[in-house]
């Protein structure tokens, strides 16, 4: 049997031990594994109580069972759900169970939101938006992600898809009617202006969207500069833990120290390094060259000093703040800047705290122009970006071709609507989803 048509089943809650497990258990078989192991097949989406048994009749587990008869169901097949104690022997016992039945297998990761694919219960964003909404660890996270889930730019994109396909259409008819190429200009003018409006709307709703796909990944920002001015001082307050060690002696940190924080439903990443200076020691060495690296990686650097003196020493892509540390120590006051030098554009005390609330909320404006989602945003992935930049690159080009020939610009309209139906999932080649459904979780 095909390995699509096999029934699967998968722990879909966390990892065990929990309270509850929910093991999920989708396909043809679905049923049949009901009725044997509770014994009875449950009202349809009524939670039931029932004690299950494995083949040899003995007890596996007090359980809920939940039945979703298809089509009607999350992947449009029989669906049931066992709720069990979320015991690591009793979920080996129910999997054993499961497993002893023919055609039925371990689903693979994602595998549940798949056959809801293949049955057209969700299009290939919304499903995009489901993964996405699982690994949300933030506000902003969880809202695009449900944004997507529910269609938001699938929906849009569908209509795009099938105002194309109409303008297509026009052309198309007019190449039939007439003999020798010329193709009234009646019927190619309205067209013409349908893609034109088109194109100038996917490109308002990319224009508008700033980064948000980014918002994925999260925003990197690099504490570095000289040892000893306090970078490990301030990963420290801002992750309001002892995540890096502190102390008098220059060239402390080598590691590189990362915290995940949630700065007002942004998703940043700070990370403390190395102090940077000429070093004998070769493990500080080895410090500097990764402060180095990660900070040439960072979106962002916080460039610490606690001097008065030079403090503009990084160049690196990512734009460059310059934090003077220390202010609470008199001699460390900012002097007037003397030629050459910069002005700090934030004065702190990463010790006592002071001026950390204006740099944390610097630190948010700057994810929110970042992530640029002050419209809401539509697109998730960059793999959906890059779609929708090749559709209007293909409307602009049919414009541009039309004074060459009608056929031409109806073949960079059909590659439009191509672009479209790979955004939404329907062209795709199967090796492509495979690729998209793998990074999934198992159980969804
Ligand atoms: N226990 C449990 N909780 C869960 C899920 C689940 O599968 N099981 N979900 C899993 O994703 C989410 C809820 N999403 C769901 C999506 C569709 C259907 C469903 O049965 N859809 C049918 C019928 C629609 C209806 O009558 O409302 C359909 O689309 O045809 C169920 C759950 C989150 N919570
Ligand atoms: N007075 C004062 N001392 C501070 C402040 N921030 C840090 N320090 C002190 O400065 C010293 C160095 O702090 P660290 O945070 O270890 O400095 P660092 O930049 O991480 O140093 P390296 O890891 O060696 O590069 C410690 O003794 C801290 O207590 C501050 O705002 N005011
Ligand atoms: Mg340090």
């Amino acid at each position: 049997m095909h390995p699509r048509d096999q029934t699967i089943f998968a722990l879909s809650s966390g990892r065990p031990p929990s309270a509850i497990a929910i093991v999920r258990v989708s396909g043809p078989m679905a049923e049949t594994v009901v009725s044997r192991l509770a014994g009875r097949m449950p009202v349809p989406r009524m939670a039931t109580r029932a004690l299950l048994h494995g083949q040899d009749q003995r007890p596996i587990d007090d359980a809920v069972v939940l039945w979703f008869p298809g089509p009607a169901s999350a992947t449009g097949e029989g669906v049931a759900e066992f709720h069990v104690h979320g015991g690591r022997a009793v979920l080996a016992a129910l999997f054993n169970a499961l497993a002893a039945f023919e055609n039925v297998r371990a689903a693979e990761p994602g595998e549940f939101t798949r056959r809801a694919f293949e049955n057209g219960k969700l299009d290939l964003t919304e499903a995009e938006g489901l993964d996405d909404l699982i690994h949300a660890d933030t506000e902003r996270q969880r809202r695009q992600a449900l944004r997507q889930l529910k269609g938001l730019l699938g929906d849009r994109a569908r209509d795009w898809r099938e105002r194309i396909i109409a303008a297509s259409a026009l052309i198309e008819a007019g190449i039939d009617f007439s003999d020798e190429g010329d193709v009234p200009a009646e019927l190619i003018a309205p067209a013409l202006a349908k893609v034109e409006s088109l194109r100038d709307e996917i490109r308002n709703v990319l224009a508008a969207q700033g980064q948000s796909e980014r918002l994925r990944d999260g925003l990197v920002v690099a504490i570095a500069g000289p040892p000893n001015v306090g970078k490990s001082t301030l990963i420290n307050q801002l992750a309001r833990r002892d995540v890096a060690i502190v102390s008098p002696h220059a060239g402390t940190t080598r590691d590189v120290i990362e915290v995940q924080l949630d700065l007002d439903g942004y998703p940043v990443t700070v990370i403390d390094t190395a102090g940077i200076r000429e070093t004998d020691d070769p493990v500080e060495q080895e410090g500097v060259r990764r402060a180095r690296l990660r900070a040439d990686e960072a979106d962002l650097v916080l460039w610490l000093a606690d001097g008065a003196g030079e403090v503009g020493a990084h160049d690196g892509a990512a734009p460059v703040w310059l934090v003077r540390n220390k202010i609470d120590l008199d001699a460390m006051r900012p002097n007037e800047p003397g030629e050459g030098s910069v002005r700090p554009e934030f004065g702190i005390s990463a010790a006592r705290g002071d001026g950390l609330p204006e740099l944390i909320k610097a630190l948010v404006s700057f994810a929110h122009d970042y992530f640029g989602t002050s419209e809401g945003g539509l697109i998730g992935r960059a793999r959906q970006r890059k779609l929708l930049q090749e559709t209007v690159e293909s409307l602009s080009r049919s414009l541009d071709v039309i004074e060459l020939g009608e056929e031409l610009a109806a073949e960079e309209l059909r590659r439009a609507a191509m672009s479209l139906g790979r955004l939404l999932g329907r062209v795709d080649v199967e090796d492509i989803l495979d690729v998209i459904f793998r990074e999934f979780c198992v159980g969804k």
